[in-house]
């Protein structure tokens, strides 16, 4: 009987776990501008608390709620103006004034709440924004008042300090691939520089005599686009993979054996991935080629649909340069099933090697009966919620 899908799974994580440590080894510092679509080396904490004060979310005034409670158009309370903050200045310190109404400080967005350093002095506790207040003269000149006509609610349009990141919390763990709302969270610590795992380099072929190279040929008869090359690169590119595209192999185990050993000499990759040529026809040429380059067939044909006859193997050292064995992923020539294979494999081995904390499965209740025997299925769903939990409806088989 094939291998199960969770069976392989441990194989490919057995595999990575013993790459994974040369990986935390070769660990650099980069600046952050150079850091996007990196993976963290380690787990990344606040050096400080942000906002480091309470500051306000509108332009407005700083006031004391409790004093507004009884505000209304027939009734608008007046208020003092007693100073200006704008962001970034040096907190505003509010005294005891003499004057018959109330207090309150003009506040921009960003700037520090006011601090009362009398016991006996109000506390200035939320922001009434510009437009909803008046500015009214007052009985001195030089001196401003506004009126405020409707209730302010307690702590209203004040940011907390601490409240986007307090210090040691964790903003990124380890194993994150740094996405650019990451830089927006490190720069506003201070953080300017972040270690980061070396870049993963990914070579990958294409297979079949039939395959039209994918840029700038026209469709000819009885030759296929090449969809699989251009698939992967892209997938494997946006998870912050240096993928080189290798060529397309053609139907011949001599060619297929030369043009590995050569690139396996030439070319320092981290992993191999191949397309096509991995079932039972006479030209599926790949468990052969790899048999006479010495490989250690880790499995082949494992329990799933689509993807079945997907290879994993290992490539003794052939490059001077290498003490180490090169990793093999041989996916199926489908498209749907090199995709899912991808995705289900490939990325978990990569994962895993960059010490990435695993996919959470989501359990979900099938809207009919599914099909499956003794293959694990990958099929396109459509997921809704219902009845308390999610139900998945089968959409399509894949092919
Ligand atoms: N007798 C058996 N036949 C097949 C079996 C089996 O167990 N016994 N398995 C089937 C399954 S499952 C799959 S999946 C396919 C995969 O076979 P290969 O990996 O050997 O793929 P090829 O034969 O090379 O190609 C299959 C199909 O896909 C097209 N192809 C290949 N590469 C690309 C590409 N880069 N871009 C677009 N399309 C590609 C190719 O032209 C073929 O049409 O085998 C079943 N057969
Ligand atoms: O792996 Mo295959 O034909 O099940 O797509």
């Amino acid at each position: 009987m094939a291998l199960s899908y969770h069976e392989a799974l441990r194989l490919v994580e057995a595999e990575a776990q013993r790459r994974a440590r040369t990986l935390q080894l070769n660990m650099e510092k980069l600046p952050l501008n150079l850091s996007l679509n990196r993976v963290t080396g380690c787990e990344m904490r606040s050096p400080i608390s942000t906002p480091q004060y309470d500051t306000s979310a509108m332009d407005g005034y700083a006031v004391d709620s409790g004093a507004t409670r009884d505000a209304s158009p027939d009734n608008p309370i007046l208020f003092h103006v007693e100073g200006l903050v704008a962001a970034g200045d040096e907190p505003f310190q509010l005294f005891n004034t003499a004057s018959q109404s109330c207090s309150c400080v003009e506040i921009m967005t960003g700037g520090r709440f006011p601090t009362a350093v009398e016991p006996d002095v109000v506390r200035l506790d939320c922001c009434v924004k510009f437009e909803d207040t008046k500015k009214v003269p007052g009985p001195y000149t030089g001196d401003e008042y506004i009126e405020i006509t409707k209730p302010a609610r307690y702590r209203q349009n004040r940011r907390s300090a601490g409240e986007d990141f307090q210090r040691h919390h964790v903003i990124m763990p380890a194993g994150t691939i740094i996405r650019p709302h990451h830089i927006m969270a490190l720069a506003s610590v201070g953080i300017t520089e972040i270690p980061v795992l070396p870049k993963l380099r990914v070579g990958l072929y294409s297979t079949g005599a039939e395959l039209l190279a994918s840029h700038g040929n026209q469709p000819v008869s009885g030759r296929v686009q090449d969809a699989n090359g251009p698939y992967i690169a892209a997938t494997l590119a946006d998870s912050g993979v240096d993928v080189e595209f290798l060529g397309i192999l053609d139907d011949d185990v001599e060619m297929m054996m030369h043009t590995l050993r050569s690139n396996l000499e030439k070319k320092d990759c981290d992993l191999i991935i191949s397309t096509g040529a991995v079932s039972t026809g006479r030209f599926d040429l790949i468990p052969s080629a790899l048999q006479r380059l010495g490989a250690h067939i880790v499995f082949h044909k494992i329990g799933i649909r689509p993807g079945h006859p997907v290879m994993f193997a290992t490539i003794p050292n052939i490059s001077p340069e290498r003490s180490d064995e090169i990793p093999f992923f041989g996916l199926p020539g489908n498209p749907v099933a090199s995709a899912a294979c991808l995705r289900f494999l490939v990325m978990h081995y990569l994962k895993c090697l960059q010490s990435q904390l695993p996919e959470t499965p989501l359990t979900a209740r099938m809207s009919c009966p599914n099909d499956a025997k003794t293959a694990r299925q990958f099929a396109h769903k459509k997921m809704y919620f219902g009845q308390g939990s999610i139900i998945v409806r089968r959409e399509a088989k894949w092919r």
